[in-house]
């Protein structure tokens, strides 16, 4: 069951914590599923897939064999892609594969380990997007049928960063209307692509295009790798896996060394450029053709990133609201470890970052389905460069949150089986993928930059760069205005100052690129304020624009304005040498901690009920919706495989 004892045998404690609460936990969940049907809907498809015998238990993969490891997770995941598609299930796109941003997807059964990852949320958006529809009628079907598993493969062993410099290569033959694929170097191989290791038979891969002895750049290119129906090794084609990692442990990473491989003319994808059967080359009509499709991918991430945060707070929440650990006077009974202050100062603001990202995702899903309608390359740039700020500070707040929440379980959050280091892991590899987030940084820094100068020649700026014609804080008058104020203007007093600097650098410098190197740290704080901004405003807007009760509203306001005081503290520096505020203000602001702290406790375990996630799409012996902590505990340990030998035959022979 997905919530087993859901109803009963629920430890008194949580039944005590959730009878606290000032709100009604189902009007929160309704804001995150957007509405009631969706709820409806999402709770339908996890009894469908976790009430099924068929997939199994994540523990019972804890240190099994990576061969075996692999086998298992590749079998739940088709067996569950092939359960979906035989069923007319919500939010799907063709093919049974869920809808990315579909508000169910977080339950669908551990994704993000399934080596089909990189199929579903790369590799077909990936042919979506790029394809012609002639293309796309003749690989749909087969990746609908399954018969096509697709990688991504962009990162090569020497460059993942800076891809302008990939070396693989795809040479235009006239004569025979192919191209031909090729790793020149050992650099070349392509390292990372999820699936690759033993599970795709197709890949996208990036290949810098030659025709007619000139090189075009990069472009993309539908790769078979291994035969559809034995599936051995393409001809020409050295792959395999990269071996044990942090986390992603069925993500089957790979490398793939390409030997003078050949594909049809039509395997480029051609939807923008076009390369003709004479090798005449087509240029795309639009430059940034592929930015929508970014933008999509790092939507994704941050969502994620949001979203296992929440997780890792619902575990480290209930935990410590059943946890006890010290006295407070002589005698005095044990105290819950929800109850110290610090250990509320550690979690409330990691709720807080998660709601928060997730409705600041909502709001751009909204502003990508408007951008991608009418297509404007502006706003495209605009949506991409936001993307890219969000990204970054997404994944590194979900990263340090999570590892926040491990910390705040003691010892039990270090063991697997709490779920927490899994979920720190997957964050982490976020702050990598899908472009590391120092480069997103410096790439929104340049639009900021670039934004300075259009306001001073008197263009229009983007929406989301307003603040900078806001170098004074016009007051306070609400809290949540207060702070909103507080980060437009520290925002904008940053990037004009570090614009001055740069343009002075500019000007001494030998080339551009030093000088941009000398300003790096600074521009790469602005494009974290810029995305914090974003999120603040965000919020407030939410709060004043959306329909809730009173008692939920409240709530929230008392969330958010914990979590701009923490970001506010985080950024102390900057407040104070930018925004110009004083110590004193600082001071003052800080001093409401406490309060918050105060009337957010009694709703916290109802806050983080809110995100609705179901046990089974948890994981955690700790952190499940009945809060029996320590039975689960046992019970794990005494299923574990090594503790139902009797005699440990290791030890016989020492
Ligand atoms: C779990 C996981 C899954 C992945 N899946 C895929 C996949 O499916 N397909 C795929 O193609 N790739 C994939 N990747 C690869 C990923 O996209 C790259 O690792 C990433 O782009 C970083 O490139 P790199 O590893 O070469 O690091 P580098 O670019 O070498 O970066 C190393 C360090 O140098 C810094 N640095 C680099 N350049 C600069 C600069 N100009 N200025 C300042 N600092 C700089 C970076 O900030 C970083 O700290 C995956 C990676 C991981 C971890």
């Amino acid at each position: 069951m997905a919530d087993e004892g859901k109803d009963n045998s629920v430890n008194p404690e949580l039944l005590a914590e959730r009878k606290k609460a000032t709100f009604d936990v189902s009007e929160l969940t309704t804001l995150i599923d957007q509405s009631t049907d969706v709820t409806e809907e999402r709770k339908e498809v996890e009894k469908f897939l976790y009430d099924d015998p068929n997939i199994p238990h994540p523990f019972s993969l804890l240190g099994v064999s990576s061969e075996e490891y692999h086998k298992k997770v590749l079998a739940t995941a088709k067996y569950v892609e092939k359960k979906i598609s035989n069923v007319d299930l919500p939010g799907q796109i063709p093919g049974g594969t869920p809808y990315l941003y579909s508000s169910y997807i977080r339950y669908i059964a551990a994704p993000s380990e399934s080596p089909i990852l990189t199929h579903t949320a790369l590799f077909v958006p990936t042919v979506l997007t790029q394809s012609t529809e002639e293309q796309a009628a003749n690989w749909i079907p087969l990746i609908d049928n399954g018969k096509i598993i697709g990688s991504y493969a962009q990162t090569e062993l020497g460059h993942g960063s800076d891809i302008k410099q990939l070396e693989t290569t795809a040479t235009y033959d006239e004569n025979t209307e192919e191209f031909i694929l090729h790793s020149p170097t050992i650099t070349s191989i392509k390292c990372w692509p999820g699936a690759l290791g033993r599970t795709a038979n197709f890949a996208v891969i990036m290949a810098q295009l030659y025709t007619k002895g000139k090189c075009y750049g990069l472009h993309m290119f539908m790769v078979q790798l291994r035969d559809l129906e034995s599936h051995a090794h393409v001809s020409g084609v050295k792959i395999g896996e990269l071996g044990p990692k942090m986390g992603f442990l069925g993500a089957d990473n790979g490398f793939l060394r390409l030997t003078n491989v050949r594909i049809p003319r039509l395997n480029m994808l051609m939807k923008h450029a076009q390369v003709l059967k004479d090798g005449t080359y087509v240029k795309p009509q639009h430059e940034r053709s592929s930015y929508g499709t970014m933008v999509y991918i790092r939507m994704g991430v941050i969502s994620n990133a949001s979203l296992e945060l929440g997780q890792a707070c619902t575990i480290a929440i209930r935990y410590s609201a059943i946890r006890r650990q010290g006295v407070l006077t002589d005698g005095g009974s044990e105290v819950k470890i929800l109850d110290y202050q610090t250990q509320q100062y550690k979690l409330f603001p990691q709720v807080a970052t998660a709601y928060a990202i997730y409705f600041t995702f909502q709001k751009m899903v909204k502003m990508y389905i408007e951008t991608m309608n009418n297509l404007i390359a502006e706003k495209l740039n605009e949506m991409h460069v936001l993307s890219c700020a969000m990204k970054a500070m997404s994944s590194h707040l979900g990263a340090t949150g999570a590892e926040i929440c491990r910390q705040a379980c003691g010892g039990l959050g270090y063991l697997h089986a709490s779920r927490i280091p899994m979920i720190c892991a997957l964050i982490q590899a976020s702050c990598t993928y899908e472009g590391d987030n120092t480069i997103m940084k410096l790439q929104t820094a340049k639009y900021l930059i670039k934004s300075v100068k259009m306001m001073e020649n008197g263009e229009n700026i983007g929406v989301t760069v307003q603040y900078l014609k806001k170098k004074k804080d016009k007051g306070p008058s609400t809290c949540m205005t207060e702070f909103v104020n507080m980060f437009d203007t520290t925002t904008a007093n940053m990037i004009l100052e570090v614009d001055k600097k740069l343009n002075n650098d500019l000007k001494s410098s030998e080339n551009e690129a030093i000088a941009w190197q000398n300003n790096a740290v600074n521009l790469a704080r602005c494009s974290h304020l810029h995305a914090q901004v974003f999120v603040i405003r965000s919020v407030h807007e939410f709060l004043l624009n959306t329909k809730l009760s009173v008692s939920l509203c409240q709530v929230l306001e008392k969330l958010f304005e914990l979590l701009a005081i923490y970001w506010i503290q985080d950024n102390a520096g900057e407040i104070l040498l930018y925004g110009k505020y004083s110590p004193k203000k600082l001071q003052e602001i800080n001093s409401r901690i406490p309060d918050l702290l105060n009337v957010l406790r009694p709703n916290i375990v109802s806050l983080v009920d809110g995100f609705d996630f179901c046990d089974a799409s948890l994981q955690s012996v700790i952190g499940s919706y009945d809060g029996r902590v320590y039975e689960r505990f046992y019970d794990y340990l005494s299923n574990l495989p090594s503790n139902k030998l009797e005699v440990i035959i290791i030890c016989i022979c020492l």
